[in-house]
């Protein structure tokens, strides 16, 4: 039997809430192995010293073109932030590493550009808004759902540390259903908003709110009316573990593809 070659990882954000999980997840998966970290300080360091994850190798880079540069890397896994979270990707595709993205804010035809790219180069990558099985599971269920109940809010709650409104995941969600949904105008045609925001985000006539507070992770609810009945579809990450079964497959299953996947659902089986 052929041996799996051991997959070489550079973790972007490593000192955020989702990079340090991903760096203790690496740590204890035989198959993956961390070469290096992509960090706004710290250059030159050793990644265990600036994280805290024992028996790591991989040094700290600044500067993504000298790790890429320097590191052999197959796969760049980032938690950052939107704009950096572009930079990354872009950088990835020009050096030939297998993006794997967790950090939210792309758009559609964002997508679609990265694609092109690396459809060219036959590179494989996955930009997931979520990679927690159940949040995908959620999004699949409300993609069924929303055929036949059209009127649908969305409800994502998150820590107080967010800095983006609505999450991806909510933002995808929505998107998904509305492959299946009739549009549709959500509300009383006639209603009015006496504090603005009141009605939350509007995506395609449905309503999207968003809360933060202390004490929160990552969770979202789906909740779809018809007439005497209410369905509620409710997902949540009480830990960031959560994610990292995702990340750990993601970040594996890259390794056979040759274009970019956008959701974790089109890679489950
Ligand atoms: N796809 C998924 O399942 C999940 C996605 N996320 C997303 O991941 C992103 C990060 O989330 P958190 O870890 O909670 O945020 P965080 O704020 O804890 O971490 C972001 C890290 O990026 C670092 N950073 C900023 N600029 C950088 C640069 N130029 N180079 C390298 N590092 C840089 C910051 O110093 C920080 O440590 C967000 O967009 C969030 O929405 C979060 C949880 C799950
Ligand atoms: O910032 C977070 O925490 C999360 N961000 C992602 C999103 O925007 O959907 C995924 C998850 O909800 C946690």
């Amino acid at each position: 039997m052929k041996e799996k070659k051991e997959i070489r990882v550079a973790v972007a954000g490593p000192r955020g809430r989702m990079g340090l999980e991903t760096i203790h997840m690496i740590a204890q998966a035989p198959e993956l192995k961390l070469v290096a970290a992509i960090d706004r300080s710290h250059d030159g360091a050793r990644v265990a010293d600036v994280t805290g994850a024992a028996g790591l190798d991989g040094l700290v880079y600044t500067d993504i073109d000298a790790c890429f540069s320097k590191e052999n890397v197959d796969v760049l896994i980032d938690f950052t932030n939107p704009d950096v979270g572009k930079h990354n990707l872009q950088k990835a595709i020009d050096y030939g590493v297998r993006p794997v993205i967790g950090t939210s804010g792309f758009t559609n035809d964002e997508v679609d550009r990265y694609r092109r790219q690396m459809d060219e180069k036959k590179l494989g990558g996955i930009i997931a808004p979520n990679f927690a099985i159940g949040a995908v599971l959620v999004m699949k269920f409300s993609q069924m759902a929303a055929k036949y109940f059209p009127d649908a809010e969305i409800i994502e709650l998150h820590h107080d540390k967010k800095k983006d409104a609505p999450s991806g995941t909510a933002i995808k969600t929505a998107e998904l259903m509305t492959k299946t949904r009739e549009a549709k105008q959500q509300g009383a045609s006639d209603e009015k908003e006496t504090l603005p925001g009141a009605r939350g985000a509007d995506y395609d006539g449905m309503r999207i709110h968003s809360v933060r507070l202390p004490g929160l992770i990552a969770h979202q609810e789906v909740l779809f009316g018809g007439k005497g009945e209410l369905l509620t579809l409710r997902h949540d990450s009480m830990d960031r573990a959560s994610f990292m079964t995702g990340v750990h497959y993601a970040a594996t299953t890259v390794m056979d593809l040759e274009t970019l996947i956008y959701g974790l659902e089109n890679i489950l089986d």
